[in-house]
């Protein structure tokens, strides 16, 4: 997709399929940018009630610029959009993908900001809309942080995350929802995000269980560290970027949604841990409780991959096998104790020995950087002759986010996948990831390394490392071979 053949007329228009508090406040600050926003309901009387008081009753005290369409035709909601966004609870996206589908064109751009994992089919809610809509023009972005539409409704400052394979589709979407109060960031971590989105309401729900039953901030800090440390694991183990985790969807969402008293999930678990049923929790709030959707997913997921996950598994225990809460917590509190530091994996144990060795035995360490994708025998010339001027070769091994930040470049293969065709070529020693331009003088230190080595095209550019005692050496390319030349190849 071409930013540039986006740019659209003065008038910007968005399709909006829910009329809940979290799609009416992004139309109401669009409208308030001078977006044409047209809002579609499945409900007739919402629509009705919308259109004639501009008031939405989940959201006292807030007007709504009275631009908005409402409809209940998905047809006119769906026609001649810059932008489709799904705000419908994560329910009802799959059947509202089918509605809209007929009246989706080729190369529309989908926001999703609905937060779930579908029951059955474990997929993300963008993955729902992508096999609902069975349509490879598409572009499919997850808008998603730590949001209250509360608060966005009155025009307060929030972060979000625009997250798309297609750094182009992120980049308009970006362009889109940036306001005077929205700051909007990219990402290409689809899956980690909705990932995050999805679990953290479960963590929430945890948290106002604690509160519920009169437990204090002790716990719920706890909850909310630990609650990460398990969508980390889960993460990790689906192949999502960890960096996500610690970013705004992660723990920025987790901090808001277990602390705020606007979260739908830690209202809900408050009232659980006083004593209500999980279904007259929910009718008490009286608006979705995404976390409760999102369990039996989560408990799969957990026990698929064979990830620990004793926060998730007694929130579920709690809301669909009735187990008391109390004793709930207490048996959280009595399980066997652990390190807060996961076991290093026997790779890591395997490297740190022989980096100590290697430095008792004076070997000569030598140190290259680079992205390595679609591995060729370019870079194996490489990485032989760098071998050849020592006895121990790490590469810094350049991540997906660096390369998309940075670079603006997006990998064939991801980084674990690099990392591991790396690590079995014979002259490689160790894998380590570069996150930053300026890592090297860390590293050469860290890392004890005697030569810095990279491709001639890089000639002159990191001399300065000398300065920190490292020799440094450009090498030859092998000059008919590149990762380009076979993209480009294949292309023709
Ligand atoms: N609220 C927030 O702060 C945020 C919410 N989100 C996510 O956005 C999604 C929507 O949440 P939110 O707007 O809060 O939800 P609400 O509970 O406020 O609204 C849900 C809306 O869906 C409607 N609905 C009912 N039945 C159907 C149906 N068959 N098809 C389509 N829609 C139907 C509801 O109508 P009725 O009320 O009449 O049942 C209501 O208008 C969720 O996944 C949530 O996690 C994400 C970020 C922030
Ligand atoms: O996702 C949200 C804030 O980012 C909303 O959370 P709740 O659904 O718990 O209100």
């Amino acid at each position: 997709m071409k930013e540039e053949n986006r740019d659209m007329p003065d008038k910007q228009r968005i399709g909006i399929l829910g009329a809940g508090t979290w799609g009416m406040a992004l139309a109401r600050m669009l409208a308030n940018c001078d977006k044409e926003v047209t809002v579609w309901s499945a409900l007739p009387q919402e629509v009705e009630q919308l259109s004639t008081t501009h008031i939405h009753p989940k959201l006292p005290g807030v007007d709504f610029p009275e631009t908005i369409r409402y409809t209940t035709d998905i047809e006119e909601a769906c026609t001649n959009q810059n932008i489709i966004m799904f705000a419908v609870p994560s329910v009802f996206v799959r059947s509202t993908a089918e509605k809209a589908k007929p009246y989706i064109k080729d190369n529309q751009i989908i926001v999703d900001v609905a937060k779930g994992i579908e029951a059955d089919t474990f997929m993300t809610l963008t993955e729902v809309i992508e096999d609902v809509l069975d349509n490879d023009t598409l572009h499919l972005v997850a808008l998603s942080g730590p949001t209250h539409a509360e608060e966005v409704a009155r025009g307060l400052p929030t972060a979000i995350v625009s997250a798309c394979k297609n750094l182009d589709a992120a980049k308009y979407v970006q362009k889109f929802f940036s306001s005077p109060f929205m700051r909007v960031y990219t990402n290409n971590d689809v899956k980690g995000i909705e990932i995050c989105g999805a679990l953290k309401n479960i963590i929430a729900l945890a948290a106002g269980i604690s509160g519920g039953l009169g437990y204090g901030d002790n716990a719920r800090a706890a909850l909310i560290t630990r609650g990460l440390a398990e969508m980390e694991r889960l993460g990790g183990r689906i192949g999502c970027t960890p960096h996500t985790f610690s970013g705004l969807t992660g723990m920025g969402d987790l901090i808001v949604t277990c602390t705020s008293e606007f979260s739908r999930n830690n209202q809900a678990g408050h009232l659980i841990g006083e004593g209500k049923t999980p279904a007259e929790a929910v009718k008490e709030v009286g608006m979705v409780v995404e976390g409760i959707n999102a369990l039996p997913a989560a408990v799969q997921l957990a026990e698929t991959y064979k990830v620990d996950m004793p926060i998730v598994m007694t929130v579920n225990k709690i809301v669909n096998e009735g187990l008391n809460p109390k004793d709930a917590v207490n048996a959280l509190l009595q399980r066997d104790l652990k390190s807060e530091t996961p076991l290093p994996s026997i790779n890591d144990v395997f490297e740190e020995s022989v980096l100590r060795k290697t430095r008792k035995s004076g070997m000569k360490r030598v140190i290259t950087y680079g992205t390595f994708d679609l591995l060729h025998y370019g870079h194996i010339n490489l990485l032989r002759r760098a071998k050849e001027l020592g006895d121990y070769l790490i590469v810094g091994l350049s991540t997906d986010e660096f390369n998309w930040n940075e670079k603006q470049k997006k990998c064939y293969f991801t980084y674990e996948q690099r990392k591991q065709l790396l690590e079995s070529v014979r002259y490689v020693d160790l894998v380590i990831p570069e996150c930053a331009w300026d890592q090297k003088r860390k590293d050469v230190h860290e890392y004890h390394v005697d030569t810095f080595v990279m491709g001639d095209d890089w000639k002159g550019q990191f001399d300065f490392l000398e300065e920190e005692g490292a020799e440094v050496v450009y090498l030859p390319r092998t000059p008919e071979i590149s990762t380009t030349r076979i993209k480009k190849d294949l292309n023709k």
